[in-house]
């Protein structure tokens, strides 16, 4: 490791998101390239660098910053570069080269303590004399910070953050709990607040690491999709983490339920922990539910089976048994799920409730928990959908995992009905939040399909609701999207109930059997560049999605996005391009945005439509790269084009291929998946049923039949620890 000591002349880039940075550095008169990650390099800042020499292929030497530490320049001649490098205002050279021959070596010192002296040079005025003084007094607090905090050995990266949350307070903050900064500081975790802590000098027993490793354990919890841990998982699994004896867990976890971050229930006679804004969630949506299945609505004036009739006449269809039953338990209950595979008719049941509640003059709501679906859904019922965030009125300000909302208990949705399609994508929270605003009296109708993946959030919401018995539940059985040729419903039906399904390659639902990964790479390249677009007629862009069960890997996400990238959008002199930590966009990309972005503003290209929002899942093209404006422009799928600044760039990842988890509620006319190998509790039924109803006109899925076998043998090992099913029996027994 080499040291550097200099001045950052200039700064060439700097990558908002993760830091990395390239500038050139003066040393003593002579400019040297340095590259490295800085939170926040400013020109003019005197810097002492560690790191080492490297040779890069185009730029030649640079030096690669492993830590760096700000710093005083001690020779007369650094002096004046340092006052005169821009980060004094009104100091150009010649007034440096002024102070510098007034106070020789002494100037920093007069500057750290006897500022006003600096009146004594010509040229500086009260004026410029009391910026001076406002600037280096900060300049002077960040270094001064920074060198203590840096002291305890940590990171220049993070000593920055921390800094910038905290500032003159950072160290006091540190030595009283470093644990404070998880909550504080975006984009540390119990982890690197462990290892600072250690830096500290802070015992692997003290009360306050074990407390942060006990909610760090618990939020692991929740990020897997449960709701609660068992009182024993949750202490062998802290005890594991932090490395101390299980009793001292067991003290300190009394000591979280008596300040309220966690509480103690009882489930199934065994005690167990809920992080309390989990347990709130689904305690209340428990007694909502209850409340709302309990609504009785005065129906005997309505002619029900005429009305359904009048459906099927306008339709030309004839509804069956389940499917009209479907209908009257949405006219008749305060809430009813309807349940059903692909192709049961869910869609014809939503389009047939419209029908009749507008009939009777209800106001009624289409929702979803995605974008995607809403916009699926208003696509097949001709009726406009509303993602849930959007229909409760989200307030932006707040925190992603426990959203707030316009619309609550005292400001409730003023609609007679609301219909939520997807309902198996709906989490705790969510549901929460959703049942607050609902008022009673209005009816609430859950359609989705209970055997597909529960949501990405904590909570298995739809599966519970139906275990419940409380709430009215119709399960449409029978398939109607069963035309001779159409093989992807059938199958998936029988993956459903665990049987291996019928492979005839003459159909839409297709297997290569192929046993090494490279091949199978290959395989799905050359389906998707050439042979189906060829053959077929199917776009490769637009048509065609691959998703994969898992994101690293050979066959995961990230490699296949890139390999597909290669073959379908290749550099090219005429396509600019813009980096992004490893990945690449490039004019010309498939993209998809990953967040719900509600102020995201669009532009029809057809029409003079403009709007708000773009949602995770959406997908698009990137068409320019502006590096002069710093902007993206990404055409999405429906027509709407979208500008990004560059350091939104975030919200953004390549779409040629995507998880199964975020296929969830989007259909496409071509699927293709490979198959790999993996724990059940990742690869199984619900995982592979859920891919293969993405795919509406075919579907290809590529790899060593084993897998194929054993996802369908698997079972539902997805098992999340929840107890919505047991609060709304509980409830429903106490008849609230
Ligand atoms: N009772 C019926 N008689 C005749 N055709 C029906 C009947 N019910 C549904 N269909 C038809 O079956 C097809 C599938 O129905 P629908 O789209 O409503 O099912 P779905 O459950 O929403 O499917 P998916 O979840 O796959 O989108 C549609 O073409 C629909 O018109």
């Amino acid at each position: 490791m080499e040291t550097l000591k200099g001045t950052v002349d200039h700064i060439i880039f700097h990558n908002d998101k993760n830091g990395y940075t390239v500038a050139d550095f003066d040393v003593d008169g002579q400019m040297v390239t340095v590259v490295g990650n800085f939170e926040e390099l400013k020109e003019g800042e005197f810097l002492k660098l560690t790191g080492f020499w490297k040779e890069h292929q185009s730029y030649g030497e640079q030096f690669q910053i492993e830590s760096y530490a700000l710093d005083l320049p001690t020779s007369e001649e650094g002096v004046i570069r340092y006052l005169s490098s821009g980060l004094l205002p009104g100091i150009g050279e010649k007034t440096a080269i002024e102070i510098v021959n007034h106070f020789g070596t002494d100037t920093l010192d007069i500057l750290d303590n006897h500022p006003d002296r600096l009146s004594e040079v010509h040229g500086i005025g009260k004026k410029t004399l009391d910026k001076i003084k406002e600037v280096y007094s900060e300049q002077k607090e960040i270094r001064d910070v920074m060198i203590q905090i840096q002291e305890y050995g940590i990171s220049s990266t993070y000593a920055m953050k921390l800094y910038k949350t905290y500032q003159s307070d950072t160290v006091r903050v540190l030595l009283d709990n470093p644990y404070q900064i998880i909550k504080d500081v975006r984009g540390i975790g119990f982890k690197i607040a462990d290892q600072i802590a250690a830096q500290l000098g802070f015992e692997s027993q003290n009360p306050k690491r074990i407390l942060s490793g006990i909610s760090f354990c618990l939020q692991d919890c929740y990020a897997r999709g449960n709701t609660y841990m068992t009182e024993k998982d949750l202490i062998e699994y802290s005890a594991g983490i932090l490395g101390v004896p299980k009793e001292d867990i067991e003290f300190q976890l009394q000591e979280l339920a008596l300040r309220g971050d966690v509480r103690l229930e009882f489930i199934d006679d065994e005690p167990a922990y809920y992080p309390s804004a989990l347990f709130e969630a689904e305690d209340n949506a428990a007694l909502s539910m209850v409340r709302l299945a309990g609504a009785v609505f005065e129906t005997q004036t309505v002619d029900i089976p005429a009305m359904i009739a009048a459906y099927e006449e306008d339709m030309s269809i004839r509804l069956d048994n389940r499917q009209a039953e479907a209908i009257e338990t949405a006219i008749e209950n305060g809430i009813a799920i309807i349940t059903g595979g692909p192709g049961t008719g869910k869609t014809t049941i939503i389009n047939g409730i419209v029908y009749i509640f507008k009939r009777l003059g209800m106001k009624t709501v289409l929702a979803a928990p995605t974008g995607r679906a809403a916009k699926r859904i208003t696509e097949t019922t001709g009726e406009p959908a509303k993602t849930i965030h959007r229909l409760l009125e989200y307030d932006y300000s707040g925190d992603d995992d426990f959203p707030s909302f316009n619309r609550n208990e005292e400001n409730p949705l003023e609609v007679d009905a609301i219909i939520l399609d997807e309902a198996s994508m709906i989490d705790i929270v969510l549901l929460n939040s959703l049942l607050e605003a609902i008022k009673p009296g209005t009816r609430l109708i859950l359609v989705g399909d209970a055997d597909q993946l529960p949501s990405v959030g904590p909570g298995n919401v739809l599966q519970d609701l139906i275990e419940s018995n409380v709430v009215k539940v119709v399960r449409l059985d029978r398939i109607y999207r069963q035309s001779e040729e159409s093989m992807i419903s059938i199958n998936a039906h029988a993956i459903n109930e665990g049987m291996m399904p019928e492979i005839n390659n003459q159909s839409d639902f297709m297997f290569i059997r192929t046993m090494d990964p490279d091949k199978v790479l290959d395989t799905i390249l050359d389906l998707v560049a050439w042979r189906i677009p060829e053959k077929k007629g199917f776009d490769a862009m637009k048509d065609i999605q691959v998703i994969s069960p898992i994101k690293k890997g050979k066959l995961g996400v990230i490699s296949l996005n890139k390999e597909l990238q290669e073959v379908l959008n290749p550099a090219a002199d005429y396509k600019k391009e813009k980096t992004l930590g490893t990945v690449v966009f490039r004019e010309g990309d498939k993209v998809m945005q990953i967040k719900n972005n509600y102020k995201l503003k669009w532009e029809d290209i057809h029409g003079f439509e403009t709007g708000e929002g773009v949602y995770n899942g959406d997908i698009g093209n990137i068409t320019r790269i502006d590096e002069y404006n710093k902007t993206f422009e990404i055409l999405l799928t429906d027509d709407k084009k979208v500008v990004y600044e560059f350091d939104q760039l975030d919200e953004l990842t390549h779409a040629y291929a995507m998880t199964v988890h975020k296929s969830q509620g989007s259909e496409f006319p071509v699927v293709i998946m490979p198959m790999v190998g993996g724990p059940p509790m990742f690869l199984n039924r619900k995982l592979l049923y859920t891919a293969v109803t993405r795919a509406k006109k075919m579907l290809m899925l590529i790899g060593p039949q084993n897998y194929f076998y054993r996802m369908v043998k698997s079972g539902d090992t997805n098992e999340r620890r929840t107890a919505l099913k047991q609060r709304i029996k509980m409830y429903g027994e106490l008849n609230v």
